[in-house]
């Protein structure tokens, strides 16, 4: 399941087990229709669905039409569109075609929207579409009939089942080309696909069901993908429970650079996703005019600098900062830090020091606003994580959002390759990037976190879960997975709007129990 491949990379592990392995490609065609049907049937009463399956020319509607011959062996009552044109079909389509025609199947054909206009009949009686329309293969715009097709069907609001991806998005991306279809279920083969996890993609393809086609592990071996999602399994491999012997000293000490006077809350969210997230100690590095701090857990080790400017850091802060990175593990900076040039010189000696660095928020802001200051930062031998939203990571690029959130999986390994830093691109669909250019997608989180503050917790969390060893391509896409996670638990408990970024750092005490502890790895003190 955590395994995810791209169009291409998932083209060349068919070709590569038909040439090198010697599988033949209507034998992984025959696996995955049969593989199909199958799971059709177990979700849907053949005997009462009239199903109707649009095939398209490529190898996708191959699928389609294996699917077709089983399901009408097993009596159901089905029937294919041939939304192509008959002679446009792949060799292996061709094949299936007779062999499903041979078993007594019914087809229809339409390549244009008037022929597609005499088969409405057909599309109303059908019950349950199958769409194998368009598959990886899909590379434009979805236009005319098939078009028309699509609409049609998705405004029928009748079942539909995707074969590999619901066709009209993009595979790699996840957008939406001209038009598509919302299914739900979509049975994919292989390997999961980019787009069944980024949106819209991961909001057209309802219940994603992964078939072995029989691709063997030494072609996976041989072609690696360098993506992946975050799943169960994968998170319950990396957080291990604590030893009975443990102190506070084994889980790091955070310095935590934020909170201007008028973004003081950013600092209190974010301390509280660090200790909720089990970081051992906490010293909060604020300027002196942010103080009262409502909220602030009692845990945190307040060191208020800088005078009384209102405006938040000043330069006397910046005498502070050498004796507040003593006996420190891990520094995290930037939630409503502010950007001002003392923050700019504050920011210009965190990156000097030899510790493990988060940079989110304003010190983003700070190394985008100053040139130097990202030389500096590309340029430092230690692990340095940067946590932007497509805004901040527009202005880190020199770019708009618009064209980060065009491929925000080659956005963040692009940032990752070239600076050397850890890169997590939050937003719907989050994507944790390392320096080595692995990508690995988020599947937890919902629009009810889009509120201030939600990353200010997320930061936290990051900056806990590092502080307590872990490295940073497992910690980064934990945290955004964990929080995620307690956003969605909120979401289901208290409704899909509302709750609060504070809640959402409460909530994941229980989270990491739920969802990372193995059961036998429980806390002993919890017997
Ligand atoms: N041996 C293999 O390669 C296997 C492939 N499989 C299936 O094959 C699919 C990939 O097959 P293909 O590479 O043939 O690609 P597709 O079947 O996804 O579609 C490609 C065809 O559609 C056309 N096309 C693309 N976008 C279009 C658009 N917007 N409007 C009109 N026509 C468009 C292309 O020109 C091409 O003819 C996979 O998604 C999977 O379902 C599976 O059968 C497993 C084995
Ligand atoms: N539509 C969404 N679906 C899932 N998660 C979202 C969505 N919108 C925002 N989030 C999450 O909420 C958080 C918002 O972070 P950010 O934009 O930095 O907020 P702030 O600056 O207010 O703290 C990120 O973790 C982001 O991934
Ligand atoms: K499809």
């Amino acid at each position: 399941m955590a395994r995810i491949v791209t169009a291409s990379t998932m083209a060349a592990m068919d070709r590569a087990t038909m040439d090198e392995f010697g599988l033949p490609g209507r034998i992984l065609m025959e696996t995955a229709g049969r593989e199909a049907a199958r799971i059709i049937r177990q979700h849907y009463p053949l005997r009462d669905t009239p199903i109707l399956i649009l095939c398209g020319n490529g190898n996708n509607g191959g699928d389609g039409w294996v699917t077709a011959r089983y399901l009408l062996g097993w009596g159901a009552q089905v029937s294919v569109l041939l939304a192509g044109s008959p002679e446009k079909l792949t060799q292996n389509s061709l094949i299936n075609r007779s062999l499903y025609e041979k078993a007594g199947g019914c087809v229809l054909t339409a390549d244009n929207d008037s022929r597609l206009a005499g088969h409405r009949g057909a599309l109303q009686r059908a019950a349950l579409f199958v769409d194998a329309l368009f598959g990886i293969g899909l590379d434009r715009d979805v236009k005319g009939h098939f078009a028309t097709l699509t609409d049609t069907v998705r405004e029928s609001g009748k079942s539909l089942i995707s074969l590999d991806i619901p066709s009209g998005i993009h595979a790699d991306t996840g957008h939406v080309l001209g038009t598509a279809f919302r299914s739900d279920h979509t049975i994919t083969f292989g390997f999961a696909k980019p787009g069944h996890f980024l949106e819209p993609g991961r909001s057209h393809r309802g219940i994603l069901h992964t078939v072995d086609i029989g691709i063997p592990e030494v072609i996976y071996g041989k072609i690696p993908s360098d993506l992946a999602c975050t799943d169960p399994e994968w998170a319950k491999e990396i957080l291990t429970m604590r030893s009975p012997e443990s102190h506070k000293g084994n889980f790091g000490h955070i310095l935590l650079v934020a909170g201007a006077p008028d973004t003081r809350g950013a600092a209190v969210l974010a301390a509280t996703g660090a200790l909720r997230s089990g970081a051992g100690l906490l010293s909060l590095m604020v300027p002196e005019a942010s103080l009262p701090l409502p909220g602030i857990p009692p845990e945190v080790m307040l060191h208020t600098v800088g005078g009384n400017n209102r405006t938040g850091f000043d330069d006397t802060a910046l005498q502070s900062v050498a004796d507040l990175l003593e006996g420190k593990t891990l520094v995290a900076a930037g939630p409503g830090m502010g950007t001002s040039s003392s923050a700019a010189r504050i920011l210009q000696r965190l990156l000097d020091c030899p510790l493990p660095l988060v940079l989110d928020a304003d010190a983003l802001n700070l190394l985008a606003l100053h040139p130097e200051l990202m030389e500096k930062c590309c340029r430092r031998p230690h692990t340095t994580v940067l946590t932007p939203h497509p805004g901040e990571m527009a202005r880190l690029c020199q770019t708009s959002s618009t064209a980060i959130q065009q491929d925000r999986i080659a956005a963040a390994v692009c940032l990752a390759t070239d600076s050397g830093c850890h890169i997590l691109l939050k937003g719907a669909s989050t994507v944790a990037a390392t320096p080595e250019g692995f990508c690995r997608i988020v599947t937890s989180g919902n629009p009810g976190m889009a509120t201030g503050g939600s990353g200010d917790v997320l930061c936290g969390i990051l900056a806990g879960l590092m502080a307590q060893g872990l490295p940073a391509d497992e910690a980064v896409p934990l945290a955004a997975y964990v929080h995620g996670l307690a956003g969605d638990h909120l979401a289901k408990n208290k409704g899909p709007i509302g709750y609060l970024p504070s809640e959402v750092a409460h909530t994941i005490p229980r989270i990491i129990q739920t969802t990372c502890i193995p059961p036998n790895r429980e806390n002993p003190g919890h017997e």
